[in-house]
């Protein structure tokens, strides 16, 4: 489980996250919603312990965020950070050396579902292939919580379509939390049981994607069309 208590975040002058008080529970897959610049990596980040809240506290398993909270949060950044002479073999194993709870079978197992050659160098691989090794190296942690930014950037339409589908036998529903931040709703609408809309730092509304379907009759994409809209119009400040 993951709390964030009344979070607040600068950079410089201005604020990018304001007074975020929020929880992420086991066995839910929650879709963090935002235009660019609204806050998503920022919060991610925040939640793995690379960047501290001036003000408030997030606690991951009842645990204050520190450095060492990557023990228990596997994350997939926006930017890879690989080391390029590597083969994807060599990232895989240096992965199982920094996280004891890396599944190399299963790393395996992706690496074949990917398509992706065991022998190529960081440095040959396609942004595509990156992108495919970057969801590999997160997916293979049996961390309790899963972080992914953008997971599905830069993959091909079929690669995206088959891992919107299959990114589910991936997760362990039972002992995983995960976060997805996007801003492409429609493909992953799928896969998402609650959306955060994120504007301007401002966490604006939280739905539950069953109830938005059954109950209001829209789609994920239409309702945050919606609500962004009204924040433009009022200012996208929180009453
Ligand atoms: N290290 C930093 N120093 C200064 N400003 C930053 C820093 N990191 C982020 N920001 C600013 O904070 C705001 C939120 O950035 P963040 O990356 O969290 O947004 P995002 O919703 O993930 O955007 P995108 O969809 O474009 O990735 C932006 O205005 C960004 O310029």
């Amino acid at each position: 489980m993951i709390e964030l208590r009344n979070v607040s975040k600068k950079y410089g002058k201005d604020f990018t996250l304001k007074d975020v008080s929020i929880s992420f529970h086991p066995g839910k897959i929650y879709g963090l919603l935002g235009p660019n610049g609204s806050g998503k990596s920022t919060t991610l980040k925040m939640i793995c312990g690379l960047v501290y809240p001036n003000k408030g506290e997030i606690y991951v398993d009842g645990e204050n965020v520190n450095r060492g909270i990557s023990r228990k949060v596997a994350y997939l950044t926006e930017l890879d950070m690989f080391y390029e002479p590597f083969t994807v073999e060599h990232m895989i194993e240096f992965y199982a050396t920094q996280f004891p709870d890396f599944d190399i079978r299963k790393a395996n197992i992706l690496v074949k579902d990917l398509k992706l050659d065991l022998t190529k160098k960081v440095k040959q691989l396609s942004k595509g292939n990156r992108g495919r090794l970057k969801l590999v190296l997160a997916l293979s942690r049996k961390a309790p919580i899963l972080l992914l930014d953008e997971p599905f950037s830069g993959l091909d339409p079929m690669v995206r379509d088959s891992m919107v589908k299959s990114l589910l036998s991936y997760i362990d529903f039972e002992k995983q939390t995960v976060i997805i931040a996007t801003h492409e709703i429609d493909e992953i609408e799928p896969l998402l049981d609650e959306v955060l809309a994120i504007y301007n730092g401002n966490l604006i509304d939280i739905q539950n994607v069953e109830t938005l379907r059954e109950e209001y009759g829209l789609s994920v994409l239409r309702w945050f069309k919606n609500i962004v809209e009204e924040n433009e119009i009022y200012g996208g400040e929180k009453e």
